[in-house]
């Protein structure tokens, strides 16, 4: 399957330091979460910052749909369909749910286009519409994060980008949020994941990929990351979990 986002052999770090990434490469396909796995430092977040446009790789390659849009900054990347989730909260709380939504589609013209992305977005999540002329500041953080999901995807990206959707959540809002990252996918996005909760992480998504010293030390089949025992105890925080043990989400 041809994937959504590909960044190849990517070297990228800050100012004058050693870089961060040295030749890292990921495939991110259409319907599938890929979650990225690494001790802290590793470069987790950088990879979401170069995939954004937020960060210029030295070296490298970023193609979206097949095409190169390496060194773009964030507003080409958005245009080329990818779309940044950023860590912590992004709700304006004293703004309503639909507000907050409609900033994702200030570059939509088209009032056509607008409303069937706002029929689409309500169909996702649906605390979203259930919610839609509330204040968000009176959500809760998870259905905070959903509102976060519906502006995403307002612009019908290809891919997009979630930077520790979880964090600061507590563990039923953190199964409601990894709920909704699947409708994500099974929307037809293309979901690059990171989480400081690694193994709830990979339980949600199709692909894994382990980030160390810069580079991929392991990538594959989620389910088969979680089933080794070498890597739950170096970089899921201990042994694999009962085989055949699903969790509830
Ligand atoms: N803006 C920045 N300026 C300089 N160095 C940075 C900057 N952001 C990150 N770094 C450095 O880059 C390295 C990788 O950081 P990054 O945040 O990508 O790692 P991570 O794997 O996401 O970590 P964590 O799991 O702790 O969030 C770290 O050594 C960090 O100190």
């Amino acid at each position: 399957m041809a994937s959504e986002l590909s960044l190849v052999d990517i070297v990228a770090g800050y100012g004058r330091a050693a870089p961060v990434l040295r030749g890292f490469s990921v495939e991110v396909p259409a319907g599938k979460i890929v979650c990225l796995v690494g001790p802290n430092g590793a470069g987790k977040s950088t990879v979401l910052k170069v995939a954004g446009g937020l960060l210029k790789p030295r070296d490298g390659k970023v193609l979206v749909g097949g095409e190169d849009v390496t060194g773009r900054g964030p507003q080409a990347m958005l245009a080329a369909g990818v779309s940044l989730v950023l860590q912590g909260h992004s709700v304006f709380r004293e703004m309503t749910v639909e507000e907050n939504v409609l900033l994702g589609a200030y570059t939509l013209r088209d009032k056509a286009l607008l409303s069937k992305r706002v029929a689409f977005v309500k169909e996702v999540f649906p605390v979203v519409a259930d919610r839609w002329g509330s204040l968000a500041g009176l959500l809760s953080g998870g259905q905070q994060k959903q509102v976060e999901f519906a502006r995403s995807l307002m612009v019908d990206p290809k891919v997009v980008l979630l930077d520790e959707p979880s964090m600061g959540l507590d563990p039923k809002a953190t199964g409601t949020v990894f709920e909704q990252v699947v409708r994500m996918r099974d929307a037809g996005t293309a979901v690059l994941l990171v989480e400081q909760n690694a193994r709830r992480a990979l339980e949600t998504a199709d692909l894994g990929c382990v980030l160390d010293l810069g580079r991929v030390h392991i990538s594959g089949p989620a389910s088969e990351l979680l089933a080794d025992p070498q890597l739950g105890e170096l970089y899921l925080g201990g042994r694999p979990a009962e085989p055949g043990v699903k969790p509830k989400i």
